[in-house]
């Protein structure tokens, strides 16, 4: 087989070198790797010029959702297996995947382990694979971007800040294929999975692979249900928490808000289109 490895060096903050090893003694005799580093910088033109020179049967992502999502849309409509390497400073998806935390234990699985097809969505004109949305949290990645910190540490420190800065409640006109209506929140979610990367489980219906996203609308801050979302079963209060699950919506605000896919700040926006893509991307889980 052969493999493309997309490292992310400055994901987690955390050195990669010694996954770098450990895949290459994992490795069978006929496999060929490649290495390809991101630099944070036109990643996404370098990775599809990588990809269309040269025929790969995997790609290995060490790095966290930001850099997944990376390979998925570099791939486009020709997606290749991917074997994750959790290197991130919260690996959402991998987390959703429940894949082992232990490199000795992720590796084969990412090498030569059996895949299974998720959903991704698409949002604008990218692609998310984890949670996307409009607001608090958005504000807050926003920060943690264009501070020097990084790692859980870093995203705790930051948070506390933004906390007490955020421009919330926001107006949300949701339009689906059936109806229009309006909401009010400080978030809005586009889930496709069950978590945060923090181990929140803020969507508990939610299945990657169900063909439907589920939007989710924060009210308020409220501590007491927030601590309720570190325990799977819990049932969340709606004056909390609201659904929607969708195959498609529009979002529009009246006026722009902080945007952000998969821990990856967009931009504000005032208008986010979405579409499911079932079974968009191979990943290998066990
Ligand atoms: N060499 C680099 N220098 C600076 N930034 C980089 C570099 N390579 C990638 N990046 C940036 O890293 C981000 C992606 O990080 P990624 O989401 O994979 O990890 P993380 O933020 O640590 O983890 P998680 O998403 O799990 O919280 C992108 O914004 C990308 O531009």
């Amino acid at each position: 087989m052969k493999f493309l490895f997309i490292i992310n060096p400055i994901s987690g903050n955390e050195d990669k070198s010694h996954l770098l090893k450990l895949v290459k003694a994992k490795l069978r005799e006929k496999d060929e790797i490649e290495i390809f580093k991101t630099s944070g910088k036109n990643d996404l033109k370098k990775l599809k010029t990588k990809l269309s020179e040269t025929k790969f049967d995997r790609v290995l992502v060490a790095g966290g959702d930001g850099t997944i999502k990376l390979a998925a849309e570099a791939m486009g409509e020709d997606s290749l297996p991917i074997g994750i390497l959790p290197a991130g400073s919260a690996n959402g998806l991998a987390n959703d995947l429940n894949l082992p935390l232990e490199p000795k234990k992720f590796i084969p699985i990412a090498l030569y382990g059996k895949t299974r097809k998720i959903d991704a969505i698409h949002i604008n004109d990218q692609i998310g694979l984890h949670i996307s949305d409009f607001g608090l949290n958005a504000e807050l990645i926003k920060e943690y971007e264009s501070s020097s910190l990084r790692g859980k540490l870093g995203y705790a420190l930051n948070s506390i800040s933004t906390l007490f800065q955020s421009k919330g409640p926001y107006d949300f006109k949701i339009e689906t294929k059936e109806e229009t209506f309006h909401k009010k929140g400080i978030m809005l979610a586009l889930a496709n999975s069950k978590k945060f990367g923090t181990g929140s489980v803020v969507n508990p219906k939610g299945k990657i692979d169900d063909g439907i996203f589920e939007i989710l609308l924060f009210k308020k801050l409220d501590l007491i249900e927030i601590l309720k979302t570190l325990n799977e079963g819990s049932e969340l209060s709606s004056d909390f928490i609201e659904y929607f699950p969708v195959k498609e919506a529009t979002i529009t605000t009246k006026q722009p808000v902080d945007f952000q896919i998969d821990g990856e700040y967009c931009n504000s926006l005032q208008e986010v289109k979405a579409k499911i893509l079932p079974k968009k991307l191979e990943v290998a889980v066990e």
